[in-house]
């Protein structure tokens, strides 16, 4: 599915979140948005939700409007996207039964679901028995069961220590393969958005507005970023965090160094 922003601006009362964005997101591409906090990013994945409507200007899904949520277009959490009160199976299969599907058919799936993020044998567990990114694993089979057409990502792996973080990249990113969504992601970590997607819009302090597009393009990738080094410190810089000094490490090197944010 193509997404289409059209000299898109937001405001909340008098505070002006996002300045005229033009952009297109082709069918199957995987486009990150970094950016100071508070910035917009979030903002703009709600636009693509349906959850909000641009002040002015137009949010567009194969060339339609986009007015309401569908499940064509599915969001996902950071944190405290599961049920509390159901087991795994249960997350993952009301993904389905939310759209009329039978019951077992749901619970069927669900486990199929279950196995392809390896959550097997952990059917039957409740979210607070199993660990953050276990969580997360399911919240990924919960959003991929329904194969949407455009996958809203707003930090899914933020609350995760680097190395779980690594791994569920991983994980995601062999999903992206097989699915073939449109994929947005909202990240602070700048080696999450060089890894996983095509291409990287960096925006501004608010109102936002695009500082600098990277395209990387769909080519192979691992975590070793070297390849990436002069974009990746580019994107650093413009974010106002000093390379050379490092005075104010990624995401990524602080949790690597044993903070936790
Ligand atoms: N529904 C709302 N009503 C009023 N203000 C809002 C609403 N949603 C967002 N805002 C404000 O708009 C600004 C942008 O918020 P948004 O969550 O999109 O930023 P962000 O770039 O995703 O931030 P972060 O990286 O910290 O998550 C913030 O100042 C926020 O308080």
């Amino acid at each position: 599915m193509k997404l289409h922003f059209e000299r898109v601006s937001k405001s909340f009362g008098d505070l002006n979140v996002i300045d005229r964005f033009d952009n297109t997101i082709a069918d199957g591409e995987i486009v990150a948005l970094v950016g100071p906090s508070g910035c917009g990013k979030s903002t703009l994945l709600h636009m693509v939700a349906g959850l909000e409507q641009a002040t002015h200007g137009r949010v567009q899904a194969d060339d339609q409007d986009i007015e309401r949520p569908s499940p064509k277009r599915t969001l996902v959490f950071q944190e405290h996207a599961l049920y509390p009160w159901m087991t795994l199976l249960e997350n993952v299969a009301v993904a389905l039964e939310f759209q009329g599907q039978p019951a077992e058919h749901a619970r069927n799936e669900a486990s199929i679901w279950l196995e392809r993020v390896k959550l097997a044998g952990f059917e039957g567990y409740y979210p607070h028995q199993v660990s953050g990114g276990m969580r997360q694993r399911c919240a990924l089979a919960r959003a991929f069961i329904a194969r949407p057409q455009v996958l809203l990502l707003d930090e899914p792996f933020g609350a995760l220590d680097a190395l779980t973080r690594m791994t569920l990249q991983s994980v995601l990113k062999d999903l992206i393969e097989q699915e073939r969504p449109t994929v947005v992601l909202v990240t602070h970590d700048v080696d999450e958005a060089l890894y996983l997607a095509d291409r990287v819009l960096v925006f501004s302090q608010r109102p936002a507005r695009v500082m600098r597009e990277v395209t990387l393009g769909h080519i192979p990738k691992t975590h070793d970023l070297t390849a990436f080094a002069d974009v990746r410190r580019e994107v650093l810089t413009l974010l106002g965090i000093d390379t050379d000094t490092d005075t104010t490490p990624s995401a990524t090197q602080r949790e690597a160094q044993g903070e936790t944010s």
